[in-house]
């Protein structure tokens, strides 16, 4: 590690793929590390930040700077192409606040690659004063198993033989590839959801994409009580923004060849959708129900169900629909419920009549 120098973890990885949960791991076990946050969202509504939030006002022993929550937000797009507007000006901020910190965390967009991030490394501002400890690429276990990228690929090749005038299509495999090629650490994440297959197939998948000297490990962050493992994560030392412009990417190829310069992000849609108090059953049932007849890859918000203190967290990722209570409603916040739907071709109207079926009061 490079002495006086800031070191900051890149945590990158598709969407749902358990990026926020090792963070908020990291955040409630490693104590006696200053630890500032970055956290950026695909979508107009910060969901992520909101439960790190949670999670580090549940920690009374874990204040992450001086004086507020020490989590920067950047949620107005994907940080790859939001770097110099976004990322920079939130960089100078921490590197005058270089003596109240320790360490920075910053989790990607699941729809970022993290190479224009990192080359941002080498500017003179931030390069004086910070330097990229590790890119920690975590990978969807399950969804890997599953062959959910593979399957993209068909797709994608099928749509490409359909229609010829259609140009560069990033795949979801091409950005999964394009987010390993610069990984120094691969995590496997959800690893309570897969048997011994399922880790050999995964285990073939990231060997075929990263080179050898990159590790995988197979971490489980919702029963993250290993915090040396965890701390291990942090103070690696790869000084990832000194190789990082030699990083091969399919984006980069695509863009040399002359094809239209886009981002996997252009081909994912969102939406918000702001409800009052909903019947808790009805809306899981209900979102259920639209995970299995729109393409959504990603859905996550919070509820508030009637009589309860507190907001319900709702995730979803794939067709897997998770639930649990976070944190008690604040006594003048007003009781909503708020949905971010992340997938392609979503169809607006539609995602915001089904889930109003389950409101029972207006917003207060
Ligand atoms: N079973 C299981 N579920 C997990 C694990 N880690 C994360 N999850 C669940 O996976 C879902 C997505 O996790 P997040 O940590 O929010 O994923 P993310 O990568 O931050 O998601 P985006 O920010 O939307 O890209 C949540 O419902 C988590 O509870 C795990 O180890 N096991």
């Amino acid at each position: 590690m490079q002495l006086n120098k800031i070191p900051a973890t890149v945590v990158t990885g598709f969407l749902g793929s358990g990026k926020t949960t090792l963070l908020a791991g990291i955040l409630r076990q490693i104590t006696g590390k200053r630890i500032a946050v970055i956290v950026n969202e695909f979508g107009e509504q910060d969901i992520d930040s909101s439960l790190l939030r949670g999670c580090s006002l549940g920690c009374e022993d874990q204040p992450a700077v001086e004086d507020d929550s020490g989590i920067y937000e950047l949620a107005n797009g994907c940080i790859c192409c939001t770097v110099e507007e976004e990322f920079l000006p939130v960089m100078k901020t921490l590197v005058a606040r270089r003596d109240d910190i320790d360490h920075i965390l910053i989790e990607t967009s699941g729809l970022a690659l993290p190479k224009p991030l990192v080359q941002a490394f080498n500017w003179p501002e931030v390069r004086q004063h910070c330097t990229v400890d590790a890119i920690i690429t975590v990978v969807d276990g399950p969804a890997v198993a599953a062959g959910r990228y593979a399957s993209d690929v068909d797709r994608i090749e099928a749509q490409r033989r359909a229609d010829e005038s259609l140009d560069h299509d990033p795949s979801l495999s091409e950005l999964l590839d394009d987010q390993l090629s610069a990984a120094d650490l691969v995590l496997v994440s959800k690893t309570d959801l897969l048997d011994p297959a399922d880790r050999q197939r995964v285990e073939a998948l990231v060997a075929e994409r990263v080179p050898e000297s990159v590790k995988t490990l197979f971490i489980d962050p919702t029963l993250a009580t290993d915090a040396a493992r965890l701390e291990a994560l942090m103070g690696i030392g790869a000084a990832s923004e000194e190789g990082i412009d030699h990083i091969e990417n399919h984006h980069d190829r695509h863009h040399a060849e002359g094809a239209h310069h886009d981002h996997a992000h252009d081909h994912f849609d969102s939406c918000v959708i702001r409800l009052g108090e909903v019947d808790g059953d009805a809306m899981a049932e209900r979102l259920q129900q639209l995970l299995k007849t729109h393409e959504i890859y990603r859905a996550k918000g919070f509820a508030a169900i009637p009589g309860k203190p507190m907001r319900r967290v709702i995730q979803a990722v794939g067709e897997r629909l998770d639930g649990y209570f976070d944190r008690l409603w604040e006594q003048h916040e007003p009781r909503h419920t708020q949905i971010v739907i992340i997938g392609r071709a979503l169809n607006r109207h539609d995602l915001h009549a089904t889930l109003a079926s389950a409101e029972i009061a207006k917003a207060s």
